[in-house]
């Protein structure tokens, strides 16, 4: 049983797969496989993405540094959202950002995190890792380090790591486990190289699952293996 772990979550979950904005089914979904883990006591951490609003490499008509910024805004964006839909069902949330300094948007205090989950609250780190060039899957490696998360969980829309994108190749086939240096020659594109390589510094275990299937979050934070476990030395 996990009692501390960093869910990143794709901007999609909050919109579905391919869509933009947010969709109130989505977000009931979220909210009810959350509530289950947290009524465990499990102190979750969330990195949200921002896919459902900003990538920035969908900005092509933008110079990459400034449609960086506007995705990493994307993530403070759905921070809020998510902050208020969560408080309005009973989930206590702090958001905290190096970003911005709105009134609902704490500072990062290293100090603080531990305080926010011993009071109960489910903590949002958004902004991604405040600099251009990164995605929120580094943002949640440095986060999930920082925070002394178990592991850290995937929520995304295909069942784990695979040999190849299996959104693209039908023959493609789905690792249980591997390692960070797998992962990283095999240029795996579930995750960037950078988040592979911070989990691989830091021994931060990595479970991808997909998201959309019910039950599995809770499952995952039980132990099951769900999707795939990256992890380092030998993977069988
Ligand atoms: N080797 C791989 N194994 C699994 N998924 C992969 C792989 N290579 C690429 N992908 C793609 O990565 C996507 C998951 O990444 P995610 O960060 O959740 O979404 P996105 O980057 O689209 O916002 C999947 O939709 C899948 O198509
Ligand atoms: O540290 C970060 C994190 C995110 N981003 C920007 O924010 C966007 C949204 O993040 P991401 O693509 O990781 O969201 P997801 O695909 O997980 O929804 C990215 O495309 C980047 O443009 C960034 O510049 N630096």
């Amino acid at each position: 049983m996990y009692k501390k772990v960093l869910l990143k979550l794709s901007g999609e979950v909050l919109s579905g797969e391919g869509q933009k904005g947010f969709n109130l089914d989505n977000i009931s979904y979220l909210i009810k496989e959350l509530k289950q883990i947290l009524e465990y006591g499990t102190n979750v951490g969330i990195v949200i993405g921002a896919g459902n609003l900003f990538r920035g490499r969908e900005m092509s008509e933008l110079s990459p540094t400034i449609a960086d910024q506007i995705g990493m805004l994307g993530t403070v964006i759905n921070a809020l959202y998510l902050k208020d839909i969560f408080e309005k069902n009973g989930i206590r949330t702090v958001i905290v950002s190096q970003v911005t300094s709105l009134p609902s948007i704490r500072p990062i205090h290293y100090d603080d995190i531990n305080l926010y989950f011993d009071a109960g609250y489910l903590v949002i780190f958004a902004g991604g890792t405040s600099n251009p060039f990164f995605t929120t899957d580094t943002a949640a490696a440095l986060r999930a380090v920082e925070m002394k998360a178990e592991i850290l969980i995937k929520g995304t829309k295909v069942p784990g790591v695979f040999d190849k994108d299996p959104k693209i190749y039908d023959d493609a086939k789905k690792y249980e486990k591997l390692t960070f240096d797998e992962a990283i020659e095999k240029n795996l594109k579930i995750m960037d190289t950078e988040a592979f390589s911070i989990c691989k510094r830091y021994n931060m275990h990595i479970m991808v699952l997909d998201f959309f299937e019910k039950g599995n979050l809770l499952k995952a934070i039980t132990g099951e293996n769900v999707g795939t476990l990256v992890v380092p030395g030998d993977s069988k």
